[in-house]
């Protein structure tokens, strides 16, 4: 059976260019950096190059540090436990405001510095599914040490005002980082332009390998490492490096930004396409405006369909899609972005997430919107609540 692959929210296929320039150093330049033989020395200039693709991806300057790391979950933990370390726990700071709808890599991070006696803010967000930059203005008091607020959101695909946030902060004296791991290769990031202090990413989610990330730190703000033993990454973070994996993801990364055009053109149109067909069936809503959102996704709530169901049966038909994050795959909870929108509790049981990528075809999607009344009318007919088409589904008041 062919496949479909619409969960590139989720993960991503390596590049066949990623893939090639990594080949070499798993089974011919295998060498450790660290070494001082030639084995280690043959490799250097391949980090040196894949560290030039990371700083001009997000247009860092020479001055400001880029940490390789295991993935974005790591890199997101280092910024938080640096803050309560430095600022916290040796400092007179106590607070940490983040939003309501984080991926758990910051979520729950900030909750266990809850159990530590931090005080935590998590904003709220509007229908859209978007954080206020007025709401992080209003949270920020004398003892906030950190925001984090991420650029793009993995459910919804919703871009936050990170620009208007980031100089809210600064504006105020308080550190902010941004989990950017959705928008890498989806919109531009460029740190000259968008004044953040830390920032995260994840090459798995722009084509490149799994097990390797980055952490953005500007000149001058502090960064106490998580993990400690090594003078790798400055002392930053320690561990051998994943050569192959920095060497994948710096090609990644300059094949993202050199395929951002293609991007929000040809993935939007697609993207689209899927969007207009999905809502011209009775009952669906998608959450969000499309010129709010990243180029590729669509979180769409079909009434009477549990979102589960729907991803079993499209998978029978070799169509992967998901609930939102795989994190919260196995749980059969409301989806938490649908339910923070204030959409009512039938809806946020419904949540399917559609993920397109650079190398999602028009012949895919045309598939895809061929087969969707007819899975989405058999579960419907065999539902328990769902009788006939109700009224338009309406996005609930603004509160
Ligand atoms: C915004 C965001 N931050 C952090 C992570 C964690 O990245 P990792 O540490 O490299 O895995 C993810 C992964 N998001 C998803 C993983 O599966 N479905 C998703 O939406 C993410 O979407």
């Amino acid at each position: 059976m062919e496949r479909i692959y619409l969960d590139n929210n989720a993960t991503t296929i390596v590049d066949p260019k990623v893939f090639q320039v990594m080949e070499p150093y798993f089974v011919q330049m295998y060498g450790n950096p660290n070494s001082l033989h030639s084995f280690g020395s043959e490799v250097k200039p391949a980090l040196a190059q894949a560290m030039e693709q990371l700083y001009a991806g997000i247009n860092a300057s020479d001055e400001d540090d880029i940490i390789v790391n295991s993935c974005a979950t790591e890199g997101n933990n280092t910024v938080i436990m640096s803050a309560y370390y430095d600022l916290i726990r040796n400092g007179d700071k106590n607070h940490i405001i983040t939003s309501s709808v984080e991926h758990p890599a910051v979520g729950e991070t900030c909750r266990f510095l809850e159990s530590l006696g931090v005080e935590v803010t998590y904003l709220p967000v509007n229908q859209e599914g978007i954080v206020s930059v007025e709401d992080v203005k209003a949270a920020i008091t004398p003892r906030t040490a950190l925001a984090s607020i991420m650029w793009a959101n993995n459910e919804t695909g919703m871009i936050f005002p990170i620009k208007e946030i980031a100089y809210a902060c600064r504006n105020r004296g308080v550190l902010f980082h941004t989990d950017a791991v959705q928008a890498i290769g989806k919109l531009q990031v460029n740190v000259q332009d968008v004044p953040v202090d830390y920032l995260t990413f994840s090459a798995h989610k722009f084509h490149g390998p799994k097990g390797v990330g980055g952490l953005y730190i500007r000149e001058g703000v502090p960064m106490v490492p998580l993990l400690h033993g090594g003078e790798h990454m400055g002392g930053l973070r320690s561990g051998t490096v994943n050569v192959a994996g920095m060497v994948g993801m710096g090609m990644a990364m300059e094949l993202a930004v050199e395929n951002l055009g293609y991007e929000i053109r040809e993935v939007r149109r697609l993207r689209d396409k899927l969007e207009d067909a999905l809502l011209a069936l009775p009952d669906i809503i998608v959450v969000g405006s499309r010129s709010q959102r990243t180029p590729n996704t669509i979180l769409a709530s079909i009434r009477g369909v549990e979102g589960e169901a729907l991803i079993w049966d499209l998978n029978r038909h070799g169509i992967a899609v998901s609930t939102g994050s795989a994190c919260a795959s196995e749980s059969l909870e409301a989806n938490p972005i649908i339910s923070a929108i204030g959409a009512d509790k039938d809806l946020a049981h419904t949540g399917v997430r559609f993920s397109l990528s650079r190398f999602t075809t028009e012949q895919e999607i045309d598939k895809v919107i061929a087969l969707l009344p007819k899975v989405i009318g058999r579960l419907r007919d065999i539902s328990s609540t769902y009788a006939t088409p109700g009224p338009a589904c309406q996005m609930p008041e603004p509160q």
